[in-house]
This record gives C-alpha cells, structure tokens and sequence, in this order.
C-alpha cells in the first residue's frame, strides 16, 4: 500500500465489487431455483435481492472508505485523488478535511432563529403550498402505474418493477439539481459524499416497500398506515440525533395520528377497491415507516453538522440512490424487463415521466422544509397533506364525510394549533429566561 496506494486500493475495491457481484448472482439464482417466485412471500425474495444488489455498490465503497482513511489518502495532494475527497470530505479541494467538513457551513446556515415570525410563516407556506402541489400529482400518478393495467391491443398487462420506477424518480431528481448546481453559485460542499448512501438506501427502500405494499393493500389503506408516521419520526430522532421532545410535541403528535385516522376512516375512502390487507401488505407498510422515518432525521442531522444547501443535498442523496438502484436492476434483470414494458405500452413512458417531474419538483421543497424547519415539521406537512387531498376530493365529489371524519378534522386541525401555540410560549419562556441571567451579569 505504501508503494503505490492507488493501484492496490483500486485493485481491492475492484475484487470487493466483483466477489460480491458473483456471490448475489449465485445466491439469487439458487434462490430462484428452490423457491416460488410466484407466492404471496414472493416480495421477501424480491427484497433480499434489492438488498443484495445495493451491497454491491455497498461494500466496495465501504472498503475505499475504510483503506483510505486508514492510510490518510484522501489527504495526499494531486488530481488523481479528487474523488476520493469527494468523497471522505466533500470537497475535492486539498486543503479540506473531515473535521473542517463539520464547521465550514455555520455561516450559510439558514438561520431560522433570526428570522421574525412573519417570515417563517412565509417560508412555511411556501413549502407547504410547494409539497401539496406536486406530491398532489405524485400521488394520483403513482396509484395510476402500480395499478393500472396497460394494453398494447392483444395484450393486458400489469407493470412490477418497483425498483425502476424508483430509478427513473431518482435520475430525474439528480439531473434537475445537478443542473442547478452547475449553473447556479452555490458555498462549497463540505458533506462527505459517502454519508448521503445511508439515508439513500433507506429513501430507496421506504419508496420500494411503499410500491410493493400496494400490490397487497389498497392505495387508501396505506394512507391510513401512513396518517400515524409522525410518531415514528420522532422515536428515531432520538435515536438518531438523541433529539429531545416536549411534552406538548408528543401530545399533539398523537393527536394528529389520532385525529387522521378517524378522518380517513369517516371520509369512506377506504371502502373504495381492494380493502384487503395480508401479513405481507403489513409487514411493507411496517418497513415504509421505519425506513422513513430514518431517512428525514439522518438529512436533518446532516444539515446541521455539514450544511449542505438544499440542492446539494438533493443531487448527493440522487446521486447515490442512483448508483443503488442502478446496480440492482443491472442484477436483477430489471431494466430490460421496464424498458420492453415501455416499449410495448407508449403511456406507461408518458405515465412515468410525469411522475419522476412531479417527484423532482416535490424533493425541492422536501430538502428545503427539512432543513429550515426539520424532519417532524415535514412529515406533519406529509401527513396533513394526505388529509387536504382526501378532504379536496370530497368536496370536489361531493363524497360523503361522515361525523367522524369532520370530528378527524377538527382534532388534526387543534393539534396543530396547539402545537404552534406551545411552541411560541415555549419559545417567550426561554427568551424571558435568557433576559432575566442577562439582568443578572
Ligand atoms: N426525506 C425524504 N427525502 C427524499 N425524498 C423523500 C423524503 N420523504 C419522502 N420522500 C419522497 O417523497 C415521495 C412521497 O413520499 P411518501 O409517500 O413517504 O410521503 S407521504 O407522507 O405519504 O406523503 C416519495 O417519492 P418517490 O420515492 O419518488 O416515490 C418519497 O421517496
């Protein structure tokens, strides 16, 4: 290693990639010969070869990363190492270094503390209005591909690749804001790339269990598992970021989940299709909310120890999403089983265009809510917007809304209410206090 580090840590990340390539390619096709692919379980096996196609681009970084470091490469000077203080610093200058990753953004931090409350609420709204409007369409386009059937005239088929529909969302999403970044000016990245793949495996497998689960349920009864994910969100902040809630935060949080799933049961949404839900519909659904919730809290954290734009962050969490799915669908044979769908149906392509426009343009306003107001705000945006939807489409339709569900309404709204409210006093008390010691001195 002394002699000539590139080479030989070239040459082992090359064999790391290749040992783990053969080793999923024979586990998956002894699989594939001893056990049905056609089962109700059949999207285990599907999962475990997800699994294994994401360790392959998985453990061969984790062998860069971990060689690197110890031999200090990513310090050595020259233009032959600037991917790989891309990727241990984020930056390719030579000057940088992980510790200084963690401390250059304090400046273009998004100070939401300075701000006045009127330009919050702004900011608030503008994300709120931005999330509602494209996940709006998102979520009728995605109902649309994983249950619709396609017919070329002779032939009536469904599509099945949810990992390629995740594909194609995350390439999109990653050149929008790479486009962006080239021709915008932006700070200096300080993010090691490599921290980006832990909440892009996690993004990657909630929207995968997500896309699996409706195979199982119906579209209104995943709502429903959904309506309760602010919880989740915010046990994994603590083990995450060991972040501390208030009382009032996990209150109103019930109150919410509580107050959603009477509304989405008294809105008679989920009477309409196939209302049955497996062991499988629940254990993905499971999956969704754990995966989630991670994936929120591991972006907030990194935004306050890297402060990455937004936009970075977008591009680094595509990027590597990217070369996830990628790999898995190269392994799995996935990308000539899509492409000839698509060929076969020309709106399944039309379909899935808009879908990955309106997911792009929904992840602007996701990393942009995230990091000004952090994951617990954005999933109460997610939650409540799910609701408006439901709420919009009754009054549209004239569907009817039971006392139940306006009882749901009410008690979403009072939550939310009080959880501004308890904020703001929150936040007096400790301004009073901080005058009071202030006095004193
Ligand atoms: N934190 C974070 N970062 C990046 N992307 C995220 C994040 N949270 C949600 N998403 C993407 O938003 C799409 C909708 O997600 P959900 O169905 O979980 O949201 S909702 O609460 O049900 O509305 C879904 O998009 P697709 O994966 O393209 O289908 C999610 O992947």
């Amino acid at each position: 290693m002394q002699k000539c580090p590139g080479a030989t840590l070239f040459a082992l990340v090359i064999a790391t990639g290749f040992a783990t390539w053969v080793f999923s390619l024979i586990i998956s096709h002894a699989v594939r010969l001893i056990i049905d692919e056609e089962g109700e379980a059949s999207w285990i096996l599907r999962f475990i070869f997800t699994i294994l196609g994401y360790a392959t681009v998985f453990l061969p970084c984790y062998v860069l990363i971990h060689l690197s470091r110890r031999h200090n490469l990513h310090t050595l000077g020259g233009c032959q190492w600037r991917l790989l203080r891309l990727i241990l610093t984020g930056t390719t200058l030579e000057t940088a270094d992980e510790t200084d990753s963690k401390i250059s953004g304090t400046t273009r931090a998004s100070n939401l503390e300075s701000k006045t409350l009127y330009q919050k609420a702004i900011s608030l709204t503008y994300c709120c209005v931005g999330l509602q409007i494209s996940y709006l369409l998102w979520g009728i386009l995605q109902e649309k591909i994983m249950t619709r059937e396609y017919t070329d005239g002779d032939k009536i088929e469904q599509f099945t690749d949810s990992q390629f529909l995740v594909f194609v969302n995350r390439i999109l999403a990653f050149m929008f804001s790479g486009i962006y970044l080239l021709l915008t000016h932006q700070n200096v990245h300080r993010t090691p790339l490599y921290k980006y793949s832990f909440c892009s495996v996690s993004n990657t497998l909630s929207s995968w269990c997500q896309y699996e689960a409706l195979k199982f349920v119906s579209f209104p009864t995943q709502v429903l598992a959904k309506s309760a994910k602010v919880i989740p969100v915010m046990l994994m902040g603590k083990l995450v970021s060991r972040a501390q809630y208030k009382n009032y935060e996990y209150a109103t949080a019930v109150l919410i989940s509580v107050g959603m799933t009477a509304f989405l049961l008294g809105s008679g949404g989920d009477k309409k299709g196939n209302n049955v839900t497996t062991v499988s519909g629940a254990l993905l659904l499971c999956g969704y909310l754990i995966f989630d919730s991670f994936t929120a809290n591991w972006q907030s954290a990194l935004f306050k120890e890297h402060k990455p734009s937004s936009i970075q962050m977008m591009c680094g969490v595509n990027l590597m999403s990217c070369l996830f799915t990628s790999a898995s669908l190269v392994q799995q044979g996935g990308f000539f089983y899509s492409l000839s769908f698509a060929s076969r149906h020309p709106v399944f392509i039309m379909d899935c265009l808009l879908t990955a426009i309106s997911s792009a343009l929904g992840q602007l306003f996701i990393f942009a809510t995230i990091s000004k107001f952090g994951p617990v705000v954005f999933t109460i945006i997610m939650t409540v917007r799910q609701g408006l939807s439901i709420l919009l489409s009754c009054l549209l339709y004239k569907h009817h809304l039971s006392g139940m569900g306006i009882l749901g309404v009410f008690v979403v709204f009072l939550a939310i209410f009080l959880r501004i409210y308890y904020a703001q006093q929150h936040k007096k008390r400790k301004l009073d206090a901080a005058d009071v010691s202030a006095s004193k001195v």
